[in-house]
C-alpha cells in the first residue's frame, strides 16, 4: 500500500534565504515527504507574505511558536511529522526544544546551539521526550561517505594513525559581511553564530566527517582560531590538532580566507595497512592506497565484493537506493538520504515504536552537542595559549 506522506513544517527560510532550498528539494525527492507548513521569517507579515508567494502550495504561520502550537494539537495524519530548522544558529535552540517538548521529531541546521549549555538542555529534553532528532551534517549523506565508514571501521586499513578532516572557503576572503550578503552578516555576530564562526560553520562539518568516517572521537584539542580579516570579531580560520580515542592523531581544520577553495571539504585517513582519501568535491570517488599496489578508485554504483581489497560488503550499504555509476549524485542526493532515512526514523516514532537514531544513517543529537562540545574546547584551548583542552 502507498505510504501517507510526511508532512514537514519549515521554520526559516523566506526571501533569498539559502539552505532551505536544498531541503526542500531533498524533502520531495522520494514522493515520501513533503512540505505543508511554514514559519518562514521572524516579521509575521513578511512570513506569511512568502508563504503565500512560495512555489507550491503551503499553509504560512505567523511564528513559528504558533506553528508549534497548531501543529501539536492536531492528531498524527494531520499534523507535520516533522520540523525542519534552517533558521541562523542563535535561532535554533529555542524552536527546537519548543518542538521536542511538544512531540515533533526535529532535523535541525547545524552547529546545533550557539553555546554548549543550550546543547546539554536541548540533550536532556530529547532523552526525555523520546524524538527522533537529526543534525543536518551534510556530507554523511554521500554513499560515498557511508562506503568510507565501512572500509575504515570494519580494518581494513588497519589502525588509525592519523587524520586529515578539513573544510575550506574563500569566500569570507574580503569583508563579505559589508556587500549586503545576508549569510555573512549573521555569521560573523559573535551573538547570532557563536563562539567560533569558521569552527562552527564548517569545522564541525571537518569534526563530524572524522568522527563518522573513523567511528572514533576525539578526546583532547589543542587549537589556534585566527582572524585574517580586519574588524571581525570571530575567526576566520581555524587549525586544530586533535587527539583520537584510539590513540591516533590527527588534524580537524577549516577556513573561510583560502581563496579559490569553493567547498573544498574531504578526509584523508592513514591506517597501518593503507590510506583512503575522499573529497565532497568529487563526491562519486573514494581513493585507497596500498603499499606495493597500485592506487585503486572506487566509483559510486560500480563497487562489488571480493575484489581482492574489499571483503563481503554490508546488505544495507548496497541496498541504499541510487542511480547506476556514470550518473553522477551530489549535494541534492545526500540531503535526500538524510531525510530518507530520518523519516523512516519518524514513521516508527509515529507508529510507537522503537527507532535508531543511532548516528549511523545521520547526525544525531549527541553528534550535534559533540560539536558544540568541541567548539567550546576549541576556543578555550586558543584564548588560553593553544594548550591541549581535555574533550
Ligand atoms: N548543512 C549545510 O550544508 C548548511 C547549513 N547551514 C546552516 O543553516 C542555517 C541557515 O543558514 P543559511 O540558509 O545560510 O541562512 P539564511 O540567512 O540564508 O537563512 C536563514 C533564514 O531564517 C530566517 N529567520 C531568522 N529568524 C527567524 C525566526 N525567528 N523565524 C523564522 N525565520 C527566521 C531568516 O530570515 P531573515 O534573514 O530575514 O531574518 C532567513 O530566511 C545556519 O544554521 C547554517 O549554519 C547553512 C548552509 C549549509
Ligand atoms: O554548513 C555549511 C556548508 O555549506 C555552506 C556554503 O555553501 C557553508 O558556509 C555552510 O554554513
Amino acid at each position: 500500500m502507498a505510504k501517507r506522506p510526511l508532512n514537514v513544517g519549515l521554520i526559516g527560510g523566506g526571501g533569498g534565504a539559502f539552505i532551505v532550498q536544498p531541503h526542500q528539494r531533498a524533502i520531495h525527492f522520494d514522493g515520501t515527504r513533503r512540505v505543508t507548513v511554514a514559519a518562514l521569517h521572524p516579521d509575521a507579515k513578511i512570513a506569511q507574505s512568502e508563504a503565500a508567494a512560495w512555489d507550491y502550495p503551503i499553509k504560512g504561520y505567523d511564528s513559528y511558536d504558533e506553528m508549534i502550537e497548531q501543529e501539536s494539537a492536531k492528531p498524527i495524519g494531520e499534523r507535520i511529522d516533522y520540523a525542519l530548522i534552517v533558521t541562523p544558529n542563535h535561532v535554533h535552540f529555542d524552536p527546537a526544544i519548543k518542538c521536542v517538548r511538544a512531540g515533533i521529531p526535529v532535523f535541525c541546521e547545524k552547529p546545533l546551539t550557539i553555546n554548549l549549555d543550550e546543547a546539554k538542555q536541548l540533550v536532556a529534553a530529547v532523552k526525555e521526550a523520546q524524538v527522533p532528532f537529526a543534525v543536518s551534517h551534510t556530507y554523511l549523506g554521500h554513499w560515498t561517505s557511508r562506503f568510507s565508514r565501512f572500509i575504515v571501521t570494519s580494518g581494513l586499513l588497519g589502525d588509525v594513525r592519523w587524520v586529515d578532516s578539513y573544510y575550506l572557503q574563500g569566500w569570507l576572503a574580503e569583508r563579505t559581511e559589508d556587500s549586503g550578503n545576508a549569510q555573512a552578516e549573521w555569521r560573523v555576530d559573535p551573538k547570532k553564530s557563536g563562539a567560533s564562526l569558521c569552527g562552527g560553520d564548517i569545522g564541525t562539518h571537518a569534526l563530524m566527517q572524522l568522527r563518522y568516517v573513523t567511528g572514533l572521537n576525539v578526546d583532547r584539542v589543542q587549537a589556534h582560531l585566527e582572524t585574517y580579516v580586519k574588524g571581525r570579531m570571530l575567526d576566520d580560520h581555524f587549525t586544530s590538532y586533535v587527539e583520537l580515542s584510539n590513540g591516533g592523531k590527527g588534524i580537524v581544520r577549516a577556513s573561510q580566507i583560502a581563496i579559490g577553495h569553493k567547498n573544498d571539504l574531504g578526509i584523508e585517513v592513514n591506517g597501518t595497512k593503507g590510506t583512503l582519501s575522499w573529497r565532497q568535491e568529487f563526491p562519486e570517488e573514494v581513493k585507497i592506497q596500498l603499499p606495493g599496489q597500485p592506487d585503486r578508485t572506487y566509483f559510486r554504483g560500480a563497487v562489488s565484493a571480493n575484489d581482492g581489497f574489499l571483503g563481503d560488503l554490508p546488505e544495507d550499504l548496497m541496498a541504499e537506493p541510487n542511480v547506476p555509476a556514470g550518473h553522477p549524485e551530489a549535494f541534492h542526493d545526500a540531503f535526500a538520504r538524510l531525510h530518507r532515512c530520518f523519516e523512516a526514523d519518524v514513521r516508527l516514532y509515529n507508529d510507537g515504536k522503537p527507532f535508531d537514531c543511532d548516528g549511523s544513517k545521520y547526525a544525531n543529537i549527541d553528534d550535534g552537542y559533540t560539536g558544540m562540545a568541541f567548539i567550546e574546547a576549541a576556543v578555550k584551548s586558543s584564548k588560553d595559549g593553544n594548550v591541549w583542552v581535555q574533550m
